[in-house]
C-alpha cells in the first residue's frame, strides 16, 4: 500500500477536484462517515467530545459531531477557533444550526472531558507543522491526561505526516482512523505508539487516482508480499530451489549460524552450506541435519582456491552471523569481491564494513541488515539522529551505496537502490532477543536462492519474519518467544500467504 507524506494530501485533494470533479466537501463528508463507522464498533460508548481545530481536520471533526448527533448520541464540540475557512466553515454553520453544545473556553474542557466516553481528536491533521504551543499544547495535555478513549482523525494531533519526529506534545490515541492512505509517520515505531490501533479508510478517492499517484514510500501489506512468494512445483528437485552459503560463527557464537541455517531451510532453500571455523564444525553438524558444513582454513592464501570452488556453488550468501571481527578483514573482502551472487551482510559483516570503511565493496545485489547501532557505525550518525528520521536516512544511504538496506526495528525500513522505502509492521516485542536477526538473515538467504531479487527477498523476508512471530504470539503470547521458535512458525506464515 502506498504511504503518503503530508504534502501529498493537498496534491490528491487538488487532483480529485480538477481531474475527477470531486469537491473536498464530499471527501470531508466521506471522512466523517468512515470515522463514525469505526466508532460504532464500541457499543458501550454513548457520550462524545469532538475537539475541533482550525483546519480541515477540524472540518472532519464537525462532520463526525453532526453524524453522531443524527444517530442520537450525546455530542459536545470544543472549538479552538471561531474563524474557520472553506469546507470546515460550512460544517461549522451546519453544526451551529443543530442543538449540539459548542464550547470555547479552556477551563470548561476538564469538566467536558470528565463527562465523556470517547474523545475525538480533530485538532490538527497533516497540515500541522513545527511544534505545538499555546492553547493547543494545553488541550493536548488535557486529552492525554483524561484517561478517556481517544480516537484520532487522520493522524494524532501534533504528529506531522512525514519528516523528523521531535520529542514534543502529541495526542496519544487509542485508535487512529487515517483517511485514504496511511501517512508515513503513522507507520514508524514512534508514530505507531501515538496512533494506537491504525485503521485505513477509503474516503472516495478514485482508485484510478491512487493507482497513478506516485509515492516513494510503501507500507508492506499482504497484497504486496503475496506477489513475491517463490513458486513451488510438483515436478521439482533440490536444484530447483537454489543453493546458499552461510559464512559465520566463531568461538561461542555457533548458535547464530544454526539459527540462520534453520531459517534458510524453512524458507524453502534447495541446498545449504555453512562455512565455519574448524572448531565449530562438529557443533554445526550435530545441530543442522539438512545443511552441509564446510571448514574454513586459517591460511587464506592456501584456502582461496578451495573457497572459490565453494562460492561457485551458490546463488546467495549470508556473511556475518556470529562471525567475529578479529582478523576477518581479508576473508571478508575476498568473499565480497569474489562472490558474484546476492549477498546479505549482517552482524559482524556490518561491523567489518564499518571497521574497513570501504563502501566501494557494496554492490547492487547486496543487502545490508543493520540495527540502528550498526547503521550508526556505518554512516556516522548517532542512533537518535537515525531514529528521528529513519525513512529519509534509509532512502539516502540505500541510494548512495546503490544497495538494499534493511534497518531493523519495531518498524523495519527497507530502502532500495532506486530510493523506494518499504515499511514493515509485522512482528512484536517477542522478537527483541539476540538471535532474531540471524533468523531474518537466514530467511532472506533462502528466498534469494530461490530466485527473488534483493529488493523482493528483503521485503518478503522481513514480512514473513514478523508474521511468524505474530503467529506464535497469538497462541503463546510475547514473553517466551525465542528466535529458535521462528523457523518452525515460518511454515504457518507461508501457509497464511499462499
Ligand atoms: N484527501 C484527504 O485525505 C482529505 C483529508 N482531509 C482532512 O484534512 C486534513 C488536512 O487539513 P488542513 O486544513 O490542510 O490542515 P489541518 O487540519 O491539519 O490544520 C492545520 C491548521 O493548523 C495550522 N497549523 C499548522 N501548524 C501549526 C502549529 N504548529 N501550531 C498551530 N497551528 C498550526 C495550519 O495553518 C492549519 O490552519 C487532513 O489531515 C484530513 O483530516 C479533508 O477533510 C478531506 C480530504
Ligand atoms: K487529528
Amino acid at each position: 500500500m502506498k504511504a503518503l507524506k503530508g504534502s501529498d494530501v493537498k496534491k490528491i485533494d487538488l487532483l480529485c477536484q480538477e481531474k475527477y470533479k470531486i469537491p473536498t466537501l464530499l471527501l470531508m463528508e466521506h471522512s466523517g462517515l468512515k470515522v463514525v463507522e469505526e466508532i460504532q464498533h464500541y457499543p458501550g460508548h454513548t457520550k462524545f467530545t469532538v475537539i475541533v481545530g482550525k483546519g480541515n481536520n477540524g472540518g472532519d471533526g464537525l462532520v463526525v459531531a453532526r453524524l453522531l448527533h443524527l444517530k442520537g448520541f450525546s455530542v459536545k464540540v470544543f472549538l479552538t477557533e471561531e474563524n474557520l475557512q472553506g469546507d470546515a466553515k460550512i460544517n461549522l454553520e451546519i453544526v451551529k444550526s443543530l442543538p449540539i453544545p459548542l464550547f470555547r473556553d479552556l477551563p470548561s474542557l476538564d469538566r467536558i472531558l470528565e463527562e465523556t466516553d470517547v474523545i475525538i481528536d480533530g485538532l490538527f491533521g497533516v497540515g500541522f507543522k513545527g511544534t505545538i504551543g499555546g492553547i493547543a499544547k494545553e488541550i493536548v495535555q488535557k486529552i492525554n491526561s483524561s484517561g478517556k478513549y481517544v480516537l484520532c482523525i487522520d493522524i494524532p494531533s501534533g504528529l506531522a505526516g512525514d519528516g523528523p519526529m521531535e520529542n514534543r506534545e502529541i495526542v496519544k490515541g487509542d485508535k487512529t482512523v487515517t483517511l485514504g492512505l496511511p501517512k508515513e509517520n503513522l507507520l514508524l515505531s514512534k508514530g505507531r505508539v501515538y496512533a494506537g490501533e491504525l485503521v485505513v479508510k477509503d474516503i472516495g478517492i478514485p482508485p484510478e487516482l491512487i493507482n497513478q499517484y506516485k509515492t516513494d514510500t510503501y507500507w508492506l501489506t499482504e497484497d504486496i508480499v503475496k506477489k513475491l512468494l517463490p513458486k513451488r512445483s510438483q515436478d521439482s528437485h533440490k536444484g530447483s530451489y537454489g543453493t546458499g552459503i552461510i559464512v559465520g560463527g566463531s568461538k561461542g557464537m555457533s548458535g547464530a549460524v544454526i539459527l540462520a541455517a534453520h531459517a534458510a531451510l524453512r524458507a524453502g532453500i534447495g541446498l545449504l552450506y555453512t562455512l565455519v571455523d574448524r572448531e565449530l564444525v562438529n557443533t554445526i553438524e550435530t545441530s543442522s541435519y539438512e545443511s552441509i558444513t564446510l571448514e574454513m582454513e586459517e591460511d587464506l592464501e592456501k584456502f582461496k582456491p578451495i573457497l572459490v570452488n565453494y562460492l561457485a556453488k551458490a546463488q546467495s550468501l549470508l556473511i556475518g552471523p556470529g562471525f567475529s571481527t578479529n582478523n576477518r578483514e581479508e576473508l571478508f573482502i575476498y568473499i565480497l569481491n569474489n562472490f558474484p551472487g546476492k549477498i546479505i551482510i549482517d552482524g559482524d559483516g556490518l561491523n567489518l564494513l564499518a571497521k574497513i570503511q570501504d563502501y566501494s565493496l557494496i554492490r547492487e545485489n547486496h543487502i545490508l541488515t543493520p540495527h540502528p547501532k550498526e547503521m550508526s557505525r556505518i554512516i556516522g550518525l548517532t542512533v537518535e539522529e537515525i531514529l528521528k528520521d529513519s525513512i529519509n536516512i534509509v532512502r539516502e544511504y540505500s541510494k548512495k551505496y546503490r544497495c538494499t538496506i534493511v534497518l531493523k526495528g519495531s518498524t523495519t525500513c527497507i530502502g532500495t537502490k532506486n530510493g523506494e522505502v518499504f515499511l514493515n509492521t509485522t512482528g512484536n516485542n517477542g522478537l527483541a532477543t539476540g538471535g532474531s536477526g540471524d533468523v531474518l538473515g537466514g530467511i532472506i538467504l533462502g528466498l534469494l536462492a530461490q530466485g527473488l531479487s534483493v529488493e523482493e527477498g528483503a521485503q518478503l523476508g522481513v514480512y514473513l519474519h514478523g508474521l511468524a512471530a505474530d503467529i506464535i504470539a497469538e497462541e503463546k503470547g510475547y514473553f517466551s518467544l525465542l528466535p529458535r521458535d521462528l523457523p518452525e512458525a515460518l511454515a504457518l506464515a507461508f501457509k497464511k500467504l499462499y
